[in-house]
């Protein structure tokens, strides 16, 4: 049998994660984007064809304006095709899921499920027709994920599905799969994400493309730490030299770059929080901010020459994606009531909002970095009109470059972006110039000239932009445009732009475009702006206009030092401030620690950590910035900015990953910080011999993963015991009392591991135990050994052993303390439920604006606040505590 195990995955195993991604009933709206669910589909087969099982829903499928407008549009000319593309928007979509976390540990997850499950469903006839096996999604590379047309209620209810339908429940519980849409798995491709860029995602929530950002800044990550590990030791021929020298140019290994996602909307930014902070990675910062003005970030400063005035930072990004909210008709085969709601007006509505945060994204991006720009909707307006009109704004051709990707992901079959297009009004009239709308459309009209396709003088490229049609590939519909910045920018003012000014003409670059050359900046190491602390800073115009059209009047200025962001910050509705207990406004608290900090020494003694591993990141999550419950642990560039944005405005939702937690209750030898699950990955390898435990055999693992702490103590024939757990009982015997690492290595023969794996053990005075949650244990017992067994927890009242219902009860019972101790943590270190309660609904109103027609999967506070629940009630297993139980596991 296949093992598939996760070494030094970004995302080990973590109850906490099981729990929040058991987010049931999570609630869409019409016109939401997203991705996840949808039926099936069938066609196609070999002799007698595949059922297709997807039923038509009870909603008539028919929008007047909708058909009429795209098929005025002749968006799929060919009438054969056109015929497809309708067929195919009213077909339920087919589920899609991907495999997740670093490339070694997803494929040996995609094995397992292929060589266990499909020979087992292609056996599976339904309603008398043979159903079909999941098939590869060609374009996405390492074969990592599937599509499948059964629909989701037969792979839920019918009997022979109910294996496979467990394997993918358990295994999307834990983080291993994640269900997305087909086509929203496009957008992160065609970054070209290296492991050393700085990424934004302007629009992430719920977080699938974020994901899927994350994984590649990392990618490769594991091999290279591996290497750096391995000369650390002395060992450098154990490592193949490529990854070492790679390693060299990162940071021992680890990547150094660094993904910022962002969300207006604070509810769905807890929510793009749950579904990241899963990959466990220290690269990345959660945001919550309108993206239309999203705040310039500030970098530290150099050190100033003698006599020159310091200089302010600010970051600029390699990449970012503009994933912007939209009307979302490319969905109507998951979201079946846009086609009761369609209206004209909706693209329209959009089209203001889309071109501002295009245009911030374009003036963020370094020279030479790029945006991809995508909706899910097939609309013009809100697709090629934007690009055009942004691109227009920023200087034109000679400044932002429309890249072809014609040879990107070759085998994904996609149309060219449209060089011409209508524009259909509210009343469902159809102009084809902006001069003729001029003509019918009354003062408040939405329609502007930059709605209408660019000139030919404007040089524009759009066919470079890439239109996926639902029945090209049976998926959902979905525009992506990728753009490279030429040189620096400066968007010109709005009101003079095709985006806003209702008499605008083409008149070659702006005269700002020309400006921004004598702007007095100097790029530092590709990376940072340098403003001279002592000017007043230049007000972007995105910053302004975008304020200025929600509020109707710009303010005045008043250009202080650093006063950038600030301005930003001003310009935009009232913040919403969250309330803690006492009442007070509160910002989250990301809080340093100095790397000599006593707390500190007495981890890096316990576990003997090698200097090699950074010392200064590590950061606490109270205003005290005292280490209390938790440290966490930040990369070197998270660190910088959350150090100097401090208090100046930014809206850091998320960043850090829990690396120690505080145990009470030890004896005096043992430290009191054990390391936490999520941060195991990133340092275990740099944890000294002392404290690790190793184990070879999948025997030996099982009766780690059935038996919660297990005896040491022999029976009185010398028998059980610590001699029971074979080759890691004698270890276990000699190693000190506390949190130890167990790794799991890998070896031949079928006793074997094929992959290495890491867990934390606590060894106490008479027992042992896995820091795991039971649904972690049971997971992995499925996953490894196929079996759905019952635990038996050793740690019950009175010393006696149990199992069934009694071990139920045992386990409940250390439930409870642990369950205790992590309500602590979480009331200093998270946001209180009932807050969140608030907080989302002032989030909702702040974004139903622009996010009405768009936003999907809305959470509503409940399902927030059972999902938090669910998550402190699996809480880690923890190791003992006083007054458990079990005298054996009393500290003393
Ligand atoms: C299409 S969804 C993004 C989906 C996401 N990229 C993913 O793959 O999971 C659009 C998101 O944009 C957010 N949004 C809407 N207006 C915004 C704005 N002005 N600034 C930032 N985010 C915005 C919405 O809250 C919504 O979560």
């Amino acid at each position: 049998m296949q093992s598939t195990l996760c070494l030094r995955s970004l995302r080990p195993i973590n109850c906490s994660r099981m729990a929040r991604t058991k987010q049931k009933g999570r609630r869409g709206r019409g016109g939401h984007r997203g991705g996840g669910r949808g039926g099936g589909g069938g066609g196609g087969g070999s002799q007698r064809p595949p059922q297709d099982n997807r039923r038509s829903e009870e909603i008539v499928k028919q929008n007047e304006k909708f058909q009429r407008y795209y098929n005025t549009l002749d968006i799929v000319p060919d009438s054969t095709e056109n015929q497809a593309f309708w067929a195919s928007l009213r077909r339920e979509l087919p589920n899609s899921f991907r495999f997740t976390g670093s490339k070694g540990h997803a494929l040996g997850v995609r094995n397992n499920l292929v060589e266990r499950f499909f020979p087992i469903i292609s056996k599976i006839e339904h309603d008398g027709r043979p159903v079909e096996i999941p098939t590869q999604i060609p374009w996405f590379p390492d074969g990592l994920a599937y599509t499948m047309k059964t629909p989701k209620n037969v792979v839920r209810k019918y009997e022979p599905f109910k294996e496979f339908q467990r394997f993918l429940v358990s295994e999307t519980g834990v983080g291993n799969i994640s269900r997305q849409e087909h086509v929203s798995m496009i957008p992160p491709l065609l970054l070209d994400i290296r492991p050393e860029h700085t990424v934004l995602d302007l629009c992430a929530a719920p977080g699938s493309k974020s994901a899927q950002l994350i994984e590649a800044i990392h990618a490769g990550e594991e091999e290279r730490v591996l290497a750096a590990i391995a000369k650390v030791n002395g060992k450098e021929s154990a490592s193949n030299g490529a990854p070492l020298a790679e390693s060299e140019q990162y940071d021992s290994g680890r990547s150094t770059g660094l993904l910022v996602a962002n969300d207006v909307n604070y509810q769905r930014a807890q929510m793009l929080v749950h579904q990241v902070k899963r990959l466990n990675s220290p690269n990345l910062i959660v945001t919550n901010h309108d993206a239309t003005m999203f705040p310039s970030i500030e970098l530290p400063s150099l050190p100033a020459a003698p006599g020159q005035p310091k200089k302010g930072r600010y970051l600029k990004f390699d990449r970012i994606l503009a994933d912007v909210p939209c009307s979302g008709d490319g969905t109507c085969r998951k979201n079946p009531s846009i086609w009761k709601d369609w209206s004209p007006q909706n693209g329209l509505g959009l089209y203001i909002t889309q071109v501002r945060i295009l245009t911030r994204a374009l003036q963020m991006l370094k020279t030479g970095g790029r945006v991809v720009y995508s909706t899910c909707s097939l609309n013009p307006v809100e697709n090629e009109a934007v690009v055009s009109s942004a691109i227009e704004r920023c200087g034109g051709v000679a400044k932002v470059r429309l890249v072809d990707c014609s040879d990107k992901l070759p085998s994904l079959i996609r149309s060219q972006g449209l060089p011409d297009w209508n524009i259909m009004s509210r009343n469902g009239n159809i102009y084809e110039s902006y001069p003729e709308a001029e003509q019918y459309e009354t003062e408040d009209s939405k329609i502007v000239p930059g709605m209408f396709p660019p000139g030919p003088e404007e040089q524009i490229p759009l066919q470079h932009c890439m239109r996926v049609y639902p029945h090209q590939q049976d998926t959902g519909g979905f525009f992506i445009a990728v753009m490279e910045k030429l040189s620096e920018i400066r968007a010109k003012p709005e009101a003079e732009s095709k985006s806003m000014k209702k008499d605008w003409k083409f008149q070659g670059p702006p005269a700002a475009v020309a400006e921004a050359k004598a702007e007095p900046e100097t790029l530092v190491g590709e990376i940072v702006k340098e403003i001279d602390q002592h000017q007043p800073p230049t007000i972007s115009e995105a910053d302004t206009d975008s304020a200025a059209a929600r509020q109707n009047a710009a303010p005045e200025v008043d250009a202080g030092v650093g006063t950038k962001r600030k301005v930003a910050e001003e310009l935009q509705p009232e913040p919403r401030k969250r309330r803690r207990d006492d009442g007070a406004a509160n910002e989250e608290s990301f809080k340093y620690l100095d790397p000599n900090h006593p707390e500190l020494e007495s981890i890096y003694s316990f576990y003997e950590l090698t200097p090699d591993f950074p010392r200064d990141r590590f950061l606490v999550r109270n205003p005290a910035g005292d280490p209390v419950k938790g440290i966490y642990y930040s990369s070197q560039l998270a660190k910088e900015i959350l150090v100097t944005n401090e208090g100046r405005g930014m809206k850091f939702v998320h960043a850090g990953v829990k690396m120690f937690m505080k145990q009470d209750s030890q004896g005096q030898d043992i430290c009191r910080w054990r390391i936490q699950t999520e941060g195991l990955p990133i340092i275990e390898g740099w944890v000294g011999e002392s404290r690790v435990i190793r184990l070879r055999k999948k025997s030996t693992l099982r009766k780690l993963l059935v038996e919660m702490f297990p005896k040491l103590k022999v029976d009185e024939n010398g028998e059980g015991g610590w001699k029971a757990l074979d080759e890691v009982g004698k270890q276990v015997l000699d190693i000190g009392m506390g949190c130890c690492v167990l790794r799991v290595e890998a070896s031949e023969g079928p006793d074997g591991f094929e992959e290495p794996l890491t867990l934390p053990l606590w060894r106490s005075m008479h027992s042992l135990n896995l820091m795991l949650p039971k649904e972690e244990r049971k997971a992995m017992l499925l996953r490894i050994f196929n079996e759905d067994t019952e635990l038996v927890n050793h740690d019950m009242k009175g010393g006696k052993a149990a199992n069934g219902e009694a071990a139920v009860k045992g386990s409940v019972a250390a439930e409870e303390d642990a369950v205790e101790v992590e309500r602590k943590i979480e009331a200093d270190e998270t946001i209180e439920v009932e807050e969140l309660g608030e907080d989302a609904k002032l989030g909702e109103q702040l974004a139903a604006d622009q996010d009405a027609l768009a936003a999907e999967d809305i959470v509503r506070a409940e399902e927030l606040e059972k999902m938090e629940t669910e998550e402190t009630k699996v809480a880690d297993a923890m190791p003992e505590r006083a007054g458990e139980g079990d005298e054996a596991n009393t500290t003393v």
